[in-house]
């Protein structure tokens, strides 16, 4: 049991794919927005057990099957105690185990009981349901196959020299059932996991340019910040304006300013690194997240980046449209250790740089980091 517990709970904890993996399919970030599903679905479950356990118990006392009774309601006493530590808890899965793992077991011990008789296995139908909406598709299933097949052997036991519950069409029937309410609750698990990965990514991307936004910005800083930290290695933020993008619109209307737009987007993919995160803060603002660079070689991506832009038309009609940008650039630990501060002092250096008449990068002051402010050239 120790094992399967360790299975589960592993199943449910991240993975470890690349940096732009993490952000598509983001498993704490899944298992967050099934967390309020999951709930009621366990919620519901414990009032079951509470009125079946009851009522069962009831049933068999009266036919002096007091043990089962007393499993029954002992079932019902503890799921009262859950229904309790679930409300407000902040560790559902850890409940969801401690519902699910006696709740199969009992159910174990009552078909494994002497003289209950073989519909008691009809229950087990309830285990590949249960998992599956409890723990997801891949706990779900590994917790299903484990139980059924425990089931599967008391059942063998218990039934070997009894000619009409061993009969083939008998047990085809309940192979067959218990196989399509398997196969069932997990499709059903996989495709609502797909959906929510894609509702998931569609709130995290920015509509015009196919770029992060600013949510999925805001992750991906997160689990960046932890591994830096981790491995003491340095990390730089960008944030990018486009010069005068007004004009861009004024002049040539708003369609060639989203043109250039997911111009610069593309641009921005095209030169950072795979590792690099580049994201859409909002209007013609930008914002680069450069992992293991510290702010003199970000100035420097910065730089290529403005003069890259600097260097290239875009083609729009007949007529060509020229860009320039302006950039300011923080890291983390020089200039503060949350998002929102290196985004305030980014900002500020971005404000710097228009003030100085634009198209530049301004890293952070010399005193802090080694000289490296970067003109047009
Ligand atoms: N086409 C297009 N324009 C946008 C979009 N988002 C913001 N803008 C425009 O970007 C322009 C930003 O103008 P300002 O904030 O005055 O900045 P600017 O003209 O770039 O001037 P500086 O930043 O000072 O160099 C506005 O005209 C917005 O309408 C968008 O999605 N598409």
């Amino acid at each position: 049991m120790a094992i399967l517990t360790t299975v589960i709970l592993c199943s449910n904890s991240p993975l470890q794919p690349s940096s732009r993996q993490l952000m598509d399919r983001h498993p704490d970030t899944l298992t967050q927005l099934a967390r309020p599903h999951r709930k009621a679905v366990l919620v519901a479950l414990l009032c079951i057990t509470i009125a079946g356990g009851i009522l069962f118990g009831v049933l068999n006392a009266r036919n002096d099957a007091w043990f089962i009774a007393i499993v029954e309601w002992a079932m019902a006493g503890y799921s009262i105690a859950l229904l309790q530590a679930v409300r407000n808890t902040r560790y559902l899965e850890r409940w969801i185990l401690a519902y699910i793992l006696p709740f199969f077991s009992a159910m174990m011990v009552a078909v494994a009981t002497p003289n209950a008789s073989a519909t008691v296995f009809g229950w087990v139908l309830l285990i590949p349901l249960v998992s599956h909406l409890l723990l997801g598709r891949r706990a779900g299933m590994v917790l299903s196959l484990f139980f059924i097949a425990v089931a599967t052997l008391i059942f063998l036991y218990r039934f070997q020299g009894d000619p009409g519950a061993m009969d083939p069409r008998s047990i085809a029937n309940m192979v067959v059932l218990t196989a399509c309410i398997t196969v069932f609750s997990h499709v059903y698990e996989v495709s609502r996991e797909r959906s929510e990965t894609q509702l998931l990514r569609m709130a995290q991307t920015d509509f015009l340019t196919g770029l992060p936004n600013r949510s999925r910005i805001k992750v991906f800083f997160e689990r960046e910040k932890s591994r830096a930290t981790r491995e003491k290695q340095p990390l730089s933020l960008l944030i990018i304006d486009l010069d005068h993008f007004k004009q861009v619109n004024d002049r040539f209307g708003h369609e060639a300013g989203d043109r250039a737009l997911v111009f610069f987007a593309d641009l921005l993919q095209r030169r950072l690194r795979s590792t690099d995160l580049a994201g859409r803060l909002g209007g013609e603002e930008f914002g680069v997240i450069l992992v293991n660079t510290a702010t003199t070689a970000a100035a420097e991506v910065a730089d290529d980046l403005r003069k890259a832009l600097k260097s290239t038309g875009i083609s729009h009609d007949d007529q060509t449209i020229h860009l320039t940008m302006s950039a300011g650039v923080a890291e983390l630990g020089v200039d503060g250790d949350s998002l929102q501060a290196l985004l305030a002092v980014a900002d500020q250096r971005l404000y710097q740089a228009k003030n100085e008449g634009r198209d530049r990068i301004i890293p952070p002051p010399p005193e802090l980091t080694s000289p490296a402010i970067l003109s047009p050239g």
